[in-house]
């Protein structure tokens, strides 16, 4: 609606007024005399919508565009085409189609888009997450895969993710002995951070409460512009003119300065702790003993001219803590907020997974890492929470190359994107699929055979593929060990009553319109006093 009202006010400008007026006579001109069509020779027919001049098929898209895919998918089957203002994206929502696309065509499939504000935030995409996929991401993913993501350094660091929980479940006791409402989106957000921060960087990137709003602002302004619909990439027009008239630059700038600020900070701290370590003192609380954690190898690499594989500038270092921090906090911390208010709105599923833990754990110690793998239905819980809510709901990617699809053909340059929510809706894949119902992720012998590293294509969470998100087993670690603290040492009560809202918020990730606000009640009062 705002980009219809801004798009209107547009118009009413004379001078564009009569420029976009040239623009579709020209438009509807080469249309008649050269129909756009997918068809190349034997190449079968990608259904689309008609189109407007111009803006394509942006009219059909709102706010929350994984739901608009889905509602068209509905209409015009599992693969359809759309023209945004001049850029032409694929959506595809079937289990066969996405195995398709993105296993048997993979290397044609394996980069990502960009758009103008993910250019300048990401410091002219010198990241990680949205980096094309060239030498740079495969030198950074096989440094990140065995420095951070890898087995041994998650061993390494389990103590980091055992402190962070033990210290949410201390903060939820205290403000439950006060009666206090907890707004536990935020805390989640915390947890998350500093996880990926201790992990990655050496230190807690939220410690005190005015670091936490500081960062989750910028977090928060950094994914929305990232999911933002800039007019101005896709109408060629407005790119011509250069003109913002949605202020999404002046945004950008902005939470790119603010970042900006606060990611020298810990870059100088940082190099301050590796002159101290090189002089022979403690180099800080969280280096780790005789290794050192990624930040310092990618710093390493940027001092280091003549041995380094890949020159490494102090804009990709910034980029890629960005990248991670985006990728990683709030992903972990929503879904962890999605889990729990399934539970509250389910309280039978909650009673069942409270009464799993307190047999396999007891009620003398907190749940642990270590125990996920004899809680089952812990693990079904998780799975059917990022079914119905996967926190990336879509995966984006670029085709590199003409390629042909299952018979259809795909020019170089078009979007991709598969819709992971619609997969995990699809009742051909799913019985009665809208239902909470952890007891489909089980057998009879309580084994969880479909898993979620992007084996199973009508379940894609994590992506699937070189692009898949590395992230995924210190996710699944922290996202199953903290809703298991919660839930072993809590009940959840909404003030009020009722259900927690589900409605889903506009954005690159899923998230809710309404903030999780809810109060735990103690259910281990003797074990949450002795931490
Ligand atoms: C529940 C939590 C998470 C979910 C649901 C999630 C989901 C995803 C998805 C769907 C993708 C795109 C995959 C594709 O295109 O095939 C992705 C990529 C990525 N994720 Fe995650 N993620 C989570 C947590 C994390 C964490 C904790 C980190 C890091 C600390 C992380 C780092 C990344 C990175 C770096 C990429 C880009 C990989 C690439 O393009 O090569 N994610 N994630």
């Amino acid at each position: 609606m705002e980009i219809i009202a801004s798009v209107l006010g547009l118009i009413s400008s004379h001078i564009l007024f009569s420029l976009l007026i040239s623009v579709i006579s020209i438009v509807i001109f080469l249309n008649i005399l050269f129909p756009f069509n997918s068809k190349t020779n034997t190449s079968l027919i990608i259904p689309s919508p008609i189109a407007l001049p111009i803006i394509g098929h942006l009219h059909l898209l709102s706010p929350i565009p994984h739901q608009s895919f889905h509602r068209l998918a509905l209409r015009f089957g599992p693969i359809f085409r759309l023209r945004i203002g001049c850029v032409s994206c694929l959506v595809v929502s079937s289990p066969s189609l996405a195995k398709s696309f993105l296993k048997t065509h993979e290397a044609s499939f394996s980069d990502r888009p960009a758009t103008s504000a993910m250019r300048t935030l990401l410091y002219d995409i010198a990241d990680f997450t949205f980096a094309r996929y060239d030498p740079y991401w495969r030198f950074i993913k096989r440094l990140s895969v065995s420095q951070l993501f890898g087995g041994q350094t998650l061993d390494l660091l389990h103590q980091i993710r055992r402190d962070e929980i033990q210290k949410l479940v201390k903060t939820l006791f205290e403000k439950s002995k006060r009666v206090e409402e907890v707004e536990l989106d935020t805390e989640l957000v915390r947890l998350g951070s500093n996880v990926i921060s201790r992990m990655s960087f050496g230190r807690q990137w939220a410690g005190t409460d005015d670091e936490l709003v500081e960062l989750k602002t910028v977090i928060t302004e950094v994914e929305e512009l990232l999911a933002l619909f800039d007019l101005k990439d896709h109408i060629w027009v407005l790119k011509k003119l250069g003109f913002d008239f949605q202020g999404i630059v002046g945004r950008v700038e902005d939470a790119r300065g603010r970042f900006d600020q606060m990611v020298e900070r810990v870059l100088r701290e940082k190099e301050a702790a590796r002159q101290k370590k090189k002089g022979g003192e403690d180099g800080g609380e969280e280096m780790m003993k005789g290794s050192k954690d990624i930040l310092e190898l990618l710093m390493d690499v940027n001092d280091d001219d003549n041995k380094a594989q890949m020159k490494l500038t102090r804009d990709n270092i910034k980029s890629f803590i960005l990248g991670i921090l985006a990728a990683g906090t709030s992903t972990t911390g929503l879904t962890i907020g999605w889990a729990l208010s399934e539970l509250i709105n389910h309280p039978d599923v909650m009673k069942r997974l409270a009464a799993e833990i307190d047999i396999v754990v007891g009620k003398d110690r907190l749940v642990d890492e270590t125990d996920i793998a004899r809680l089952p239905y812990l693990q079904a819980v998780v799975k059917e929470t990022l079914r119905l809510h996967p926190t990336g709901p879509l995966l984006g990617r670029q085709c590199t190359e003409t390629c042909t699809v299952d018979g259809y053909t795909v020019p170089a340059g078009m979007l991709l994107f598969v819709n992971v929510w619609a997969l995990g809706r699809d009742p051909t894949s799913w019985t009665n699929p809208l239902d909470f119902n952890p007891e489909r992720f089980i057998n009879e012998d309580n084994v969880c055979e479909i898993d979620v590293r992007g084996q199973h294509y009508q379940f894609l969470p994590f992506g699937t593929g070189r692009r898949i998100c590395p992230g995924a087993t210190l996710a699944m670690l922290v996202v199953q060990s903290t809703l298991a603290v919660m839930v072993q040492c809590f009940d959840w009560k909404l003030s009020g009553g009722g259900l927690v809202d589900m409605t889903e918020r506009p954005g690159l990730m899923l998230t809710r319109v309404k903030p999780l606000i809810c109060m735990p009640v103690p259910r281990l009062d003797q074990l949450l006093s002795s931490l």
